[in-house]
Formats: structure tokens, C-alpha cells, sequence
């Protein structure tokens, strides 16, 4: 078989009508061109590229940047630079440049492995790991990992990085961009090193991979080492010891994966030497920016030899990383899968919101996390460590759970990632140092404990559910101040959130029960009683619609529209009904919400649990009805929303008086295509939270409170504007006599230490922790 067969085999996955080619000019094209590219399995993702009609490209010769084609199907684009000298544009193609088929060798496109795997390969599948010309050894590895087919990312960089072409890259969270520089530079190492067998002790260093986080460093180097274990990688970062790298490095190293700060001091003090590095790498080039790593940044660059390629990938293109492209990339193509038009998420994930208090939210999170992670993995996102912390602390009652952010030593960072990877715990409670690149398999769930700094960190904290195809979810928490701005993130992201209620009783038994029957496949009986001693040691309580807090149910009365009680609905209407029915409910009134629609003419309120239950077993006047629901129509009232798009995290945390200034990773950042309207102040700030309790007035005051104190105690529970009405002074209300029945549990740990497997410590502060 000649080379053209091989690269015809290929090319006729990808149609030869390169219709729309005369559409797009030979020159730059914008990120704005219809972009993403959905991902949802391996088998679509490739069945969608084999459905690719391709169309063009503009390679400007000379300038700076330079951008891929378009892709009609699925508004993708792909560089068709990227897929030269696969055969995709040979026949027919209008491109100038199309003899760059360099493989002559039927061989290189054909490297069929022996052996079975155990993983379906379809070895007719050009697209296949086995047919693109890889050395052997590396194909081997990568199949054994489950990787038989290049992801898009990964198909598009490899021409031209085995080329020598310099690649700017930008590809959706999860979609394998470690890989796609990782494979062509093992590639060519690894045929160096088949050619010059006589490989030399101390050798230095042939690649140089930049990363802005310790945990992403790490990352990598295990992804290269996996693919490939007969190279030397080595991990330099901050935080452990020095001489341990010192010595990893002297006895002679392939590839260093590394964080700036620490690769700075090896070079400095002439342990690492950079003169031998072929290949550069930036990973995550705008989040170094993030963390301050600018200067560093460029004092390596500026150490490395000039004859050597280099790769950036960036998932935005802050004013610094163009710079840094435009004096240190040569020529450089321009992947990029995403685009500004577009959803920015991959395919997978799907986003939910729910509209919750700042007292609520934390024992709402607990039912999210069963309902919603269902057993599985779930990452939960605070902005502040302290949140973190106290997050973790708040949901080891039920759910053994770890914090992981930068007052954590480096060890234990470590090992609480190992044991999340492993399943010890899990749910993982981070600030954003854990959003960025962190590749954790099967997470389920995120949750958005706090809102993001801006969309870009949206997006990456998002992504680390829905990676390398899968399904996953995300769930964005937000108060009534902050609608605007979830909307307003909806528009950046080019996403759509479904808008959730708290899980309603039935859900949470349902979807623990469930979780021990799927965990352990034993008897109900069985499951019941694991699901006690997980945390149910009471049947789980409900929860109010309008406030979220347990032990409250919200109902909704409603007149028929023949009733001759028609008129005008209000809360003195409700309380007036209830008295005439049932006055203990009369009495125990909380908040009243008349319906927005008119048509229904009715209001929700809300309960003690027990109460609501006695009164739905009344009998009720023809013309009313009272029922339970589980989610709240529109409500009159709602307040509009004040929060000030943007700027909306520093307004949340300035009203719990933050302070602080340490940066912690997110930030600052822009977006590609310059289009975040929010707000970079503060960004990654670390703001410290005090005076918490009490003293939060209710804002966008829409409600009707019918007693006149605190329910959960500590706190003056105002409610201000709108339409608050206080009904009366009916009962002392002290919090403990408005307490619900079950609510407010006692937070002890009770949960099992991850390491020790005891329970009434963290695992942090485990005193066997020095054993594992
Ligand atoms: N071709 C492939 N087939 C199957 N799995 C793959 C493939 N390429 C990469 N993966 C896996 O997909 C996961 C995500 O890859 P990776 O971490 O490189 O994504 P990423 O694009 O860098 O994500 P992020 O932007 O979040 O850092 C990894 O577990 C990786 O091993």
C-alpha cells in the first residue's frame, strides 16, 4: 500500500467538497467564527469528525498569528494546516501548500500492535492511535491507558507540531490538550532516542514544560510518564524538598514539568540547565498571569536556546500571553476549538442554578450533593479557604469530606488529591486552586458553593466534571442579589441553566436509599439502615421553598376560580383562611407569598413540618385548596434584582465585612475574545469573612414574615423593602420555639477519618497521618 492509499483511507472520512472554501479568506479568522466543538463520548466526538465537511483555512505567511479553518458540521472549527499530511485536503483541496504529506513510509501510518488489550480498537479507523504513524512503544502504552483514538484537540496539533510549527492551542475543559502536545514531542524524542541508542548519563533536558500550579505540574508529568515510562520526567515545584529534585535532575532527565518559581531557583543556582531544550511548553499560559508568574515566565524564556518549538495553551488571551507569543513563538498557528461565540463548556455538563440564602446554603448543600452526585464524586467551589474549611467541616456529619487549598501543606495537598482520586472521600471542597486543569476521573458534581470570579473560572471549575466525554453536572448557587449576574454569566458561557428547587424529602430518601442499594446491591432493609448510619438518623426533614430551612414545608393555597371567595388575595387572607380552619396552623405561620399569576389566584406559604402535615389531612371549604409542593410558582413581589452585574462577588463579600488581599489562583484574566463583563477586581482574592452571623438584612425584601424574630437565632433577621409585612406579634418567638423539628443538627465529626478510618478528627490533623 502506497503512501497516498493510506492517506486517502484517511481523507475519505473527511469529504472532499470543500464548498464554503471560497467563503473564507486566506487571511486570519476570527475566534468569532462559528467554533466550539461539542463533546460529549469518544464516538461521537469521532463520529462527528468523520462527518466533517471541511472547508478553509487562511494561513497568513509571515504575521504573528494565523487560524485554523472552519468546520461546517457542528459549527466546528479545526486547522486544516492541523490536518495536512493527513490526506484531509490532498484531492482537490484549493489549499496552495498541500505536499506536505511527509510520510512516505506506509509503516508510519500503519502501526498495527500485537496483542490484545482488552480495549475495542477499530483498526480501520484511521483515526485510531494505531494508524498515525506513532512509535510503537508509545501506541502501546496509550492503548493500554484506554486511549485509542486522538481526541480533536489532539488530531489537530500533531501535524503541525511534528512539523516544528510553533502552536498557540485552545480546546474546551477535559478535551485532552496534555496529550495533544505530549504525543508528537514523545514521538520525536522517542525516535532520537531510537536512533542515537547510546543515551548519556546526566543527560539535559530536551523539553521544558511550564505550569502554573503545583497539582497541574504534577498532572502532566504523570500523563507524559504514563505514555510514556521510558522517558526520564521530572516534577519540579515549590513546597518539597529541594535536594530530592536536585537529585532527579543530575542523573539525567528528558522532559521537565515544572512550576516557574522553583524552576527559576534550579536554574539559578545551575542544577537545571536549559541549554539542550528543544521544546517548550506553556500550559494554562493566562492562569500564569493569574498567579503572578509573568516575570518568571519570561526570565526561563528568555534562558532557552531560540532554536527550539514552542507550544501555549491558553484558554484566554489576556494583553501579557499575546506579548508573550508575539516575542517568543515564531510564526505561530492558532488552534482553536472554542471560540467566542459559543458554549464554552464541553458537551456533557449540564448546569443547574438554585436561588438559596447565605444561612441556607450551607445545610441545603449536603441534600444537593445526595441528590445530585448520587455516591459519585462532587467538588465543591468556595472563594475563601476559610469557606473551605468550614464548608468541609459543616458537611462531615453526613459526608465524609476534605478541604483542599493553599494553607495546605504541599504533603497534604497530596495526599487529600490522592485519596479524593481514590475514592476514600467524596467530596472535595476547594478553593480555585483546584480549578484549573485539575484532571480528577468520574467527578459527577460540581457545585458553585460561592459564584465565580468571572465566566473564564465558570468555566474551568465547571470542567472538571463532563472530561474526556463523559456526563457530569454543575450547580451554581446564587442569592436574590445575584440573578442578574447569573443571567449575565449565562450569556458569557453561552449556557442555560435549569432552575432548581431545594430536593424535595421524597427525593433524598429516594436517592440515598438508592445510592446504598447501587453501592452495595443488598436488601432495602439493609440500605435503610446504612443510609441511618450515614447521617439519616432521623428521617430527613423537609425544607421550606421560600427560605430552604428544614423542618418547614411550604404550601399553597389556591381558589377555584368559581369561588365566591374571588377578590383580592393576600397574606390577611391566608392567615384569615387558615384560622378558620386549622388556627394552630393560623398561629405558626412563616413566610406568605401571594402568586404572580392572577389567573390562579392564590399563596404559598410556609410551615413547621408537622403542622403543614395535620393541615393537609383537614378538610377544607369548598373553593380553597391547600397543597404541597415541591416547586414555587412565580411569586408577586420578587424585588428586582440589585446587584450590580460584575461586580457582584465583591458585593456579596464586602456586606460580611471581607478583608484580605492574598491571591489564591483565579483572576484577572479576560477572555479570548475580550468579552467578560466581569469584574477582574478581586479576583482570586482571598477574603476573609467576619461577623457572619446575624445582621444580614433581607435585600430584595419581597416577603411577608409573620413573626417578628429570628428563627435560627443569633441573628436580627430583617427584612427590608418590598413588600415585608409582619402579621403580628402572635407568639413569643424565640428561636428555640421556631426551631424546627429536625433542623439544625449538631455538625461533630462523626464522619470517618479518611486515613485512620475513625471518626472525631479530620484528616488533616491525623495523628496516624505520617503512616500513609
Ligand atoms: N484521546 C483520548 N482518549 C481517551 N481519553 C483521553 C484522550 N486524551 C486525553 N484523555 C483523558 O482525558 C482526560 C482529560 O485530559 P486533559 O487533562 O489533558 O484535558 P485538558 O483539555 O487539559 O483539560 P483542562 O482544560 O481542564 O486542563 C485525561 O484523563 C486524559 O487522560
Amino acid at each position: 500500500m502506497s503512501c497516498s492509499s493510506s492517506i486517502i483511507g484517511v481523507s475519505s472520512l473527511f469529504p472532499k467538497t470543500p464548498s464554503s472554501l471560497e467563503h473564507i479568506s486566506r487571511k486570519t479568522i476570527t475566534p468569532s467564527s462559528p467554533l466550539a466543538f461539542p463533546l460529549s463520548s469518544d464516538k461521537t466526538h469521532f463520529t462527528s469528525l468523520s462527518r466533517l465537511r471541511h472547508n478553509s483555512v487562511g494561513v497568513g505567511g509571515g504575521g504573528s498569528t494565523f487560524v485554523a479553518s472552519a468546520i461546517a458540521a457542528r459549527n466546528s472549527v479545526l486547522s486544516e494546516e492541523a490536518f495536512k499530511g493527513l490526506g484531509v485536503f490532498d484531492e482537490g483541496s484549493s489549499l496552495e501548500d498541500d505536499g506536505d504529506a511527509e510520510y512516505d513510509d506506509e509503516s508510519e501510518f500503519e502501526a498495527p500492535i500485537d496483542g490484545n488489550d482488552g480495549a475495542s480498537v477499530d483498526d480501520d479507523d484511521e483515526l485510531s492511535v494505531r494508524r498515525l504513524g506513532l512509535p510503537q512503544r508509545l501506541v502501546e502504552t496509550l492503548v493500554k491507558r484506554g486511549i485509542t483514538k486522538l481526541f480533536p484537540i489532539q488530531r489537530a496539533v500533531l501535524v503541525p507540531a511534528l512539523e516544528g510549527r510553533d502552536i498557540i492551542g485552545r480546546a474546551k475543559t477535559g478535551t485532552g490538550k496534555t496529550l495533544a502536545f505530549a504525543i508528537p514531542i514523545i514521538k520525536k524524542l522517542t525516535e532520537e532516542d531510537e536512533q542515537n541508542r547510546n543515551r548519556i548519563v546526566g543527560r539535559m533536558p530536551r523539553v521544558l514544560v511550564l505550569a502554573p500550579t503545583r497539582e497541574l505540574a504534577k498532572q502532566v508529568e504523570n500523563e507524559i510518564k504514563e505514555s510514556a515510562p521510558y522517558l526520564q520526567t521530572v516534577c519540579v515545584y515549590g513546597g518539597v524538598s529541594y535536594t530530592l529534585q536536585k537529585n532527579q535532575l543530575s542523573r539525567g532527565v528528558d522532559i521537565v514539568v515544572g512550576t516557574p518559581g522553583r524552576l527559576i531557583d534550579l536554574v539559578n543556582s545551575n542544577i537545571l540547565k536549559l541549554g539542550e531544550v528543544q521544546f517548550l511548553v506553556l500550559d494554562e499560559a493566562d492562569q500564569m498571569l493569574a498567579v503572578g508568574f509573568e516575570e518568571d515566565v519570561e526570565v526561563i524564556l528568555q534562558k532557552l536556546p531560540s532554536q527550539r518549538q514552542s507550544m501555549l495553551f491558553s484558554a484566554t488571551m489576556p494583553g501579557w500571553v499575546q506579548k508573550l507569543s508575539r516575542k517568543y513563538l515564531k510564526a505561530p498557528l492558532t488552534i482553536d476549538l472554542v471560540g467566542d461565540q459559543d458554549e464554552k463548556l464541553a458537551e456533557g455538563i449540564k448546569l443547574y442554578a438554585i436561588q438559596s440564602t447565605s444561612t441556607s446554603k450551607r445545610s441545603m448543600l449536603s441534600d444537593l450533593v445526595t441528590v445530585y452526585a448520587k455516591g459519585g464524586k462532587t467538588i465543591i467551589f468556595t472563594q475563601t479557604k476559610r469557606d473551605a474549611d468550614e464548608v468541609s467541616l459543616g458537611l462531615t456529619s453526613s459526608i465524609v469530606s476534605e478541604a483542599l487549598h493553599g494553607d495546605i501543606s504541599q504533603h497534604q495537598r497530596e495526599r487529600t488529591l490522592n485519596g479524593f482520586r481514590q475514592g476514600k472521600f467524596t467530596v472535595l471542597v476547594a478553593t480555585d486552586v483546584a480549578s484549573r486543569g485539575l484532571d480528577i476521573p468520574n467527578v459527577d458534581l460540581v457545585i458553585h458553593y460561592e459564584l465565580p470570579n468571572d465566566p473564564e473560572t465558570f468555566v474551568h471549575r465547571s470542567g472538571r466534571t463532563g472530561r474526556a466525554g463523559k456526563e457530569g453536572k454543575a450547580i451554581l448557587m446564587y442569592t436574590n442579589n445575584q440573578r442578574r449576574t447569573v443571567r449575565s454569566l449565562e450569556q458569557d458561557v453561552g449556557c442555560k441553566f435549569e432552575y432548581i428547587s431545594p430536593p424535595a424529602v421524597e427525593d433524598l430518601l429516594d436517592s440515598s436509599v438508592k445510592q446504598v442499594i447501587a453501592t452495595l446491591s443488598w436488601t432495602r432493609a439493609l440500605a435503610a439502615a446504612l443510609a441511618h448510619m450515614s447521617g439519616f438518623s432521623q428521617p430527613p426533614s423537609s425544607r421550606s421553598l421560600i427560605t430552604h430551612e428544614k423542618g418547614w414545608m411550604t404550601l399553597q393555597m389556591t381558589r377555584d376560580s368559581e369561588s365566591s371567595l374571588q377578590g383580592y388575595m393576600s397574606a390577611r387572607t391566608v392567615t384569615g383562611f387558615l384560622s378558620s380552619v386549622y388556627a394552630t396552623a393560623a398561629g405558626a405561620l412563616g413566610k406568605i407569598h401571594v402568586i404572580a399569576d392572577k389567573k390562579v389566584q392564590g399563596a404559598v406559604f410556609d410551615l413547621p413540618e408537622e403542622i403543614a402535615k395535620n393541615l393537609l389531612t383537614k378538610e377544607m371549604p369548598p373553593g380553597t385548596t391547600i397543597t404541597k409542593i415541591n416547586k414555587l410558582p412565580v411569586l408577586e413581589d420578587n424585588g428586582p434584582a440589585s446587584d450590580f452585574y460584575g461586580r457582584f462577588s465583591n458585593r456579596e463579600r464586602s456586606s460580611r465585612g471581607g478583608g484580605g488581599s492574598r491571591r489564591e489562583g483565579s483572576g484577572g484574566s479576560r477572555g479570548w475574545g475580550n468579552n467578560s463583563r466581569f469584574s477582574s477586581g478581586g479576583g482570586g482574592d482571598n477574603f476573609r469573612q467576619g461577623g457572619r452571623s446575624g445582621g444580614r438584612g433581607g435585600g430584595g425584601g419581597s416577603s411577608w414574615s409573620s413573626g417578628g424574630g429570628s428563627r435560627t437565632g443569633g441573628g436580627s433577621r430583617t427584612t427590608t423593602g418590598g413588600s415585608d409585612w409582619l402579621i403580628g406579634d402572635r407568639r413569643s418567638s424565640s428561636s428555640s420555639s421556631r426551631s424546627p423539628p429536625f433542623g439544625n443538627r449538631d455538625r461533630n465529626l462523626v464522619g470517618p477519618c479518611f486515613h485512620c478510618g475513625r471518626s472525631g478528627h479530620r484528616a488533616s490533623e491525623c495523628p496516624k497521618k505520617q503512616d500513609y
